[in-house]
């Protein structure tokens, strides 16, 4: 089943409850929220109160993209905020294993998140642990870039390395410059999530902006070999 997921990082902060309102109404499946360091990443953005703050305003699941170091330290607090989705980057985690069900243990769904020049192969020896795979189909840190094609081929390993293993069940995410064209490339490789931030908060018609990346993956998926 195809979901897709607009990211909060390109909407008006200064009216987030309405904005969040607006995608729910359009049509969005999960609240996709970017939480920068200012270190893993160049650039600082939301913490644990913003997402205590999102969670009454919605009923979609949160998703929360955790592009920090150390994430072990935040991610009891996050899941206290309400995410129920938790994502962390390979990149900063030498632990983890351990990280992963740290997650679990405060009762959110747990993601890795891979950036686009980490190969698939590193997520081997975890898959079994997790509930989604997040492929950045841009270099993290900023909203608004261009979609990296190379990633195509991560989220078709990822996808048979997946279904190889029984594991057909966890979620293959890209994020990153995704728009109609793109989310039907994605979704042909495999992919089931789709975050979306300009390409959806930046159109006036978000229903139409929504509608039209989910028809495009649910063609990319039916043309899935
Ligand atoms: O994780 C992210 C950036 O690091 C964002 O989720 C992503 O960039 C969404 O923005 P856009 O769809 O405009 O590329
Ligand atoms: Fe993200």
């Amino acid at each position: 089943m195809i979901k897709i997921a607009p990211s909060i990082l390109s909407s008006d902060f200064g009216r987030l409850a309405d904005e969040i309102k607006e995608v729910e109404a359009a049509g969005a499946d999960w609240i996709h929220i970017d939480v920068m360091d200012g270190r893993f990443v160049p650039n600082i953005t939301i913490g644990p109160l913003i997402v205590e703050a999102v969670r009454p305003q919605t009923g979609l699941p949160l998703d929360v993209h955790l592009m920090i170091e150390e994430p072990d330290r935040y991610i009891p607090a996050f899941a206290r905020a309400g995410a129920d989705w938790i994502s962390v980057h390979q990149e900063a985690c030498p632990h983890l294993d351990r990280t992963i069900h740290l997650i679990k243990e405060h009762g959110a769904r747990a993601g890795v998140v891979l950036n686009p020049a980490t190969p698939a192969e590193v997520l081997k020896p975890i898959l079994p642990e997790l509930d989604l795979v997040l492929l950045m189909t841009v270099n993290p840190g900023f909203g608004g870039q261009a979609f990296i094609p190379r990633v195509l081929k991560k989220v078709e390993s990822i996808r048979r390395l997946l279904d190889q293993e029984g594991l057909s069940d966890v979620e293959v995410q890209v994020d990153g410059g995704i728009n109609p064209e793109t989310a039907k490339t994605a979704a042909r490789a495999g992919a089931s999530v789709f975050v979306a931030g300009s390409a959806v908060f930046g159109k006036e018609d978000r229903e139409k902006a929504i509608r039209s990346i989910r028809s495009a993956a649910e063609t990319g998926a039916a043309r899935r070999r």
